[in-house]
């Protein structure tokens, strides 16, 4: 992405041409009304990533143009990030310049933001990393309260406090705590995520029973939804973030919520009665699960025709998708069972051509 793309004054009408592409993308799907959820026009991202370029004894960070990639675009400031990395932007750059050893090899740096004031800072290195840098991390962070910093090399990362930020959403007057951990995967715009969530919750209200999720990350859905559901099982593959979601529902004092570490395939085989089912998901009550719900929330591929034959077996289905053409090719396939009753858009890219789906399925007839 260039930082020039970034025009607030432009916001309404991109919006409505990515809202035209979608309707197009759809048009031949038996859709309901489209709700369609804004972005903040500026300082939406609560991450962002640059790489740093060297002049001389001076540096700055930069972005390139996919079109031009050789050609580095300073980017002292960037609108689509929060207005803290705007802030720590320029501070951090002054407090890397004159001590070499933070500056030499510096080839990019990561930030991770909260909506509560929290950060973290990655500083990516060509060159090993030893006491001395963490030594001279250290003195630097002083000047950096509520941030917390780590380096990285080839195969080694030095934690300076911590690798995590701890984050607030507030969905409908509720406050939800999650733990966000460096290189895992969360949602990037705070804003639309509190309203994917209300939506979420919404869509969900008049269900009872309860819920299968996948794909549940740090457990951003489950957590919000666990209070409509007598019972909750996700699943996820990644370790960071099912340890991430285990310490969220601590956090947030959920007692009928239990994460399981499985690729999706293999959940999909165990409970399509392929294979028989495995000793996590029988310990997370998978055998006694009655659900009404199936929450999905796969990556840009999609879901796959075992997890799609899975789905089918629930009445009412929640499909978060990334990507718009494999959520049309997942709905075609789901349409001779269950037809899409909630169809909404989230703005979580601006800008960019991306889009954020949501559709509730109900079981026909
Ligand atoms: C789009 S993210 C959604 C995460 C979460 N629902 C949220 O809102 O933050 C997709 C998640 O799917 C996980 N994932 C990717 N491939 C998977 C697979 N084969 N089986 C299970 N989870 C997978 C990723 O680790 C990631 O956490």
């Amino acid at each position: 992405m260039r930082p020039d793309q970034i025009q607030p004054e432009l916001y309404e009408q991109q919006l409505g041409d990515k809202q035209a592409e979608l309707t197009r993308l759809m048009a031949d799907l038996s859709l309901p009304a489209l709700e369609v959820f804004a972005s903040e026009p500026a300082y939406y991202r609560m991450r962002a990533e640059f790489r740093i370029w060297h002049d001389g004894d001076d540096l700055f960070y930069a972005m390139f143009d996919s079109a031009d990639p050789r050609t580095p675009i300073r980017t002292d400031q960037f609108l689509a990030a929060s207005r803290l990395i705007n802030e720590l932007m320029p501070k951090l750059i002054d407090a890397v310049r004159d001590v070499p050893i933070l500056r030499h090899k510096l080839f990019q740096v990561d930030f991770l933001t909260t909506t509560t004031g929290e950060a973290l800072i990655s500083l990516l290195y060509h060159k090993p990393i030893d006491d001395e840098w963490n030594a001279a991390a250290r003195l630097m962070s002083d000047a950096f309260p509520s941030c917390h910093f780590i380096g990285r090399s080839r195969k080694k990362k030095q934690i300076l406090t911590r690798d995590f930020v701890m984050e607030t959403l507030t969905v409908n007057g509720h406050k939800y705590h999650y733990q966000q951990v460096e290189n895992s995967f969360t949602q990037p715009n705070a804003g639309i995520n509190e309203q994917m969530l209300a939506w979420a919750l919404d869509v969900t209200k008049d269900t009872s029973g309860d819920l299968l999720e996948m794909y549940c990350g740090n457990g951003n859905f489950s957590i919000p939804l666990a209070r409509h559901f007598d019972r909750v099982v996700a699943t996820e593959i990644s370790k960071v973030s099912v340890q991430s979601a285990q310490l969220n529902i601590a956090l947030n004092g959920l007692n009928n919520l239990q994460v399981v570490k499985m690729a999706s395939e293999d959940v999909s085989a165990a409970l399509n009665g392929d294979v028989a089912l495995p000793k996590a998901l029988v310990q997370a009550g998978m055998e006694v699960l009655n659900p009404s719900v199936v929450l999905v929330d796969p990556p840009r591929a999609g879901l796959d025709d075992a997890t799609v034959e899975l789905v089918r077996k629930v009445d009412c289905i929640l499909y978060i998708s990334c990507n718009p053409e494999t959520l049309k090719a997942n709905l075609e396939a789901l349409s001779s069972t269950h037809k899409v009753v909630r169809y909404a858009m989230f703005d979580q890219f601006p800008y960019t051509h991306h889009v954020e789906t949501g559709v509730f399925l109900e079981r026909i007839g």
